[in-house]
């Protein structure tokens, strides 16, 4: 019989986690979350003190504690366990470490016979998506990483800021890494329908060289906050719900997820951020911006750094 609840299972209730939790849970978007964590405790704790906000949300979501178990009827399993950086570490540090968490954690999703969508946020994230993807052996649409979805959610917030204009007219896109070689598209980065140069042209207090320095700012905006409190979690954790939803809704939506190349971007076998259409059967298609020659050096740039990085990592499964 067809299920008509949707279940969203979530491994790795931390920091990250239980933000997605809390958000999802004020946003009504699924009828079913259940929080699976290492720290069965942390996770249990989460999921009692989630169900007592309920009054005040906008519809039911049935929320408990629960294991791998659980995901064999799930729509979508969101995965955010494993290690964070410590400060002055980079994303790609991580690889190894979550690597290895991510196999057990993938085994056994897969033995519960799931067979729905998965969405990634670990670090490195493109690089554990790409292992999501070999590990569980779904179609490549079905597994998906968080990708530039937050460094792009900076960008516009940044850019918003700085021109004083609500950032939701903004429309901008960083791709590549989610990571240190990630890459602005400024050639086709607008403010309602208005290009950058086109709406600074008659601004005398306008100086280009703030548009490099927006970037840098989002570039390094996780280095800058885990400087100041030891992590990032709000705004992955909007972005991760806002995806939630583009899938459980069917939304269609154009979002920088980290998705499978197979020849975009003249690039193969390789998961990284770029645009792509996002619906309930995961990424529908990959929005192929044209690039210009600068900017088709730099993502080139970013596709080597991910390849050379996780080479070592995947001789060893
Ligand atoms: N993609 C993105 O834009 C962002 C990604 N992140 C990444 O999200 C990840 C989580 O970060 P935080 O929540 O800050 O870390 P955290 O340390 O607060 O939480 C990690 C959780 O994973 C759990 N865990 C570890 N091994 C597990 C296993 N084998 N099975 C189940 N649970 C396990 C831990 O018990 C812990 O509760 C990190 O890799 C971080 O870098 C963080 C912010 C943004
Ligand atoms: C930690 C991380 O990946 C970020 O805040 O961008």
């Amino acid at each position: 019989m067809l299920r008509r609840v949707n279940r969203v299972v979530l491994i790795g209730t931390g920091f990250v986690g239980s933000s997605y939790a809390f958000a999802l849970l004020n946003q009504g978007i699924t009828e079913e979350l259940v929080l699976v964590d290492l720290n069965k405790e942390k996770a249990e704790g989460d999921a009692m003190d989630l169900n007592h906000g309920m009054p005040f949300a906008p519809s039911r979501t049935k929320i408990w504690y629960g294991d791998y178990k659980d995901c064999g009827v799930a729509d979508l399993v969101v995965i955010t366990a494993g290690a964070n950086q410590k400060p002055g570490e980079t994303r790609l540090d991580l690889v190894e470490k979550n690597t290895k968490i991510f196999k057990g954690i993938v085994d056994q999703i897969m033995d519960s016979g799931f067979n729905g969508i998965f969405l990634v946020a670990t670090n490195p994230v493109d690089i554990l998506t790409y292992a999501v993807w070999k590990f569980s052996g779904l179609p490549r649409g079905r597994v998906i990483g968080s990708g530039t979805i937050l460094d792009t959610a900076r960008f516009r917030y940044l850019l918003g800021e700085h021109f004083d204009v609500d950032t939701r007219n903004v429309h901008a896109y960083i791709i590549g890494e989610h990571g240190d070689t990630e890459l602005p598209v400024w050639s086709h980065a607008d403010i309602a329908g208005t290009t950058i140069s086109e709406w600074t042209k008659n601004k005398a207090d306008f100086n280009p060289d703030d548009l490099n320095q927006i970037f840098l700012n989002v570039r390094d905006a996780a280095y800058h906050i885990i400087e100041r409190k030891g992590a990032t979690y709000y705004g992955i954790a909007m972005g991760l719900v806002r995806l939630t939803k583009a899938i459980l809704r069917n939304e269609n939506s154009v979002l920088t997820v980290s998705a499978y190349l197979d020849g975009e971007y003249g690039h193969n076998d390789i998961y990284i951020g770029v645009p792509a259409v996002v619906n309930r059967n995961g990424v529908r298609e990959i929005v192929e911006l044209d690039l210009n020659e600068e900017e088709k050096a730099k993502f080139t740039n970013s596709v080597q750094v991910l390849k050379k990085t996780m080479e070592p990592v995947f001789k060893n499964f």
